[in-house]
């Protein structure tokens, strides 16, 4: 049985090695938005403009606009999960016309299933792409990777709202995909939580060679994770600003002076392209 040998594995947390040395690194996307425009209705407006930008395998980007702009609509199409009305997303060379295991999303609601253990919920996206069979390898070592490995017996209802993020994360993890694409996922945690995961999910990429693309509206967490940030306008969506953020990887954390100047930078540019009003300054500066 597929449990019993996973609570096996799991019962010896020691037995897992560091993540760098168990887990292989995966060759991350390449992405090329071209000429994209679309609209969900013929008589509505245009969501988005003239999009083209391209991002390299093993890149993180963030996508930094205010609420309504577009960000989560372009991060579906980067999924297959919408088609645009006009233009293409190209990965690997080939145009996206339907969702691939290769490339998932995560949101900020874990939804996991209460009821199973952290394992069993780890293992759901193999289980759904048919790959039981890598369930009793794959699991352990992506719940070492997200810091979870003693928890693998626990019920999912028992664990914080940032655990469950994590577990949500191994699932993700669990199929190899090539890139994640991450619609706001820690926008419910406090700032502490929200912050470790923000450094780990960026090691993980990184330690992986996964692309990642993060959509966010809190310029913090862009500066924290993004190798590069898309600040996208609004009405219609289309990119007003490709900046890349040039910190070293102890530099990212909120206290470091390069960080505060590359913060101040990209709010900078933010507040000249956003609405004031939705710009959320004290909050944003708060979690330096
Ligand atoms: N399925 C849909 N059908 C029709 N209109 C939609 C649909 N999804 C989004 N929209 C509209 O498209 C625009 C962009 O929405 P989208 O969710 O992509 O923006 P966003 O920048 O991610 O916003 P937020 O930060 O608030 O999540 C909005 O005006 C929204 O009302």
């Amino acid at each position: 049985m597929i449990v019993t040998r996973l609570n096996e594995t799991a019962a010896d947390p020691a037995a897992i090695a560091p993540a760098e040395r168990i887990v292989k690194p995966i060759r991350g996307s390449h992405v090329a938005i071209r000429a994209l425009s679309h609209a969900y209705r013929r008589s509505d407006g245009l969501v988005l403009k003239d999009m083209d930008f391209e991002i390299q395998q093993g890149e993180v980007v963030a996508l930094l606009g205010r609420s309504g702009c577009g960000k989560s609509t372009l991060l579906h199409m980067m999924a297959g999960l919408t088609l645009p009305s006009q233009g293409e997303v190209v990965i690997n060379g080939n145009t996206l016309r339907a969702p691939s295991p290769k490339w998932v999303m995560m949101f900020q609601a874990p939804s996991l299933y209460p009821w199973m253990t952290v394992a069993q919920n780890a293992a759901l996206g193999l289980r759904f792409s048919r790959r039981s069979d890598e369930i009793a390898q794959r699991v352990p070592e992506v719940l070492g990777l997200v810091d979870l490995a003693s928890f693998a017996d626990r019920n999912a209802q028992e664990l914080s709202g940032g655990q469950q993020q994590r577990v949500a994360l191994a699932r993700s993890l669990a199929p190899s995909p090539e890139m994640l694409l991450l619609d706001e996922p820690f926008s419910a945690l406090d700032a502490f939580t929200r912050r470790a995961l923000q450094k780990d999910v960026r090691k993980i990429a990184k330690t992986l060679g996964l692309t990642l693309v993060i959509v966010t509206h809190d310029v913090g967490e862009a500066v924290r994770m993004a190798d590069r940030v898309l600040v996208l306008e609004a009405n219609p969506g289309r990119i007003a600003e490709d900046t890349q953020i040039a910190l070293t990887e102890d530099e990212r954390s909120g206290g470091s002076e390069p960080f505060q100047n590359e913060h101040s930078r990209l709010m900078g540019i933010y507040s000249d392209v956003a609405d004031m009003s939705d710009v959320p300054t004290e909050n944003d500066f708060a979690q330096l």
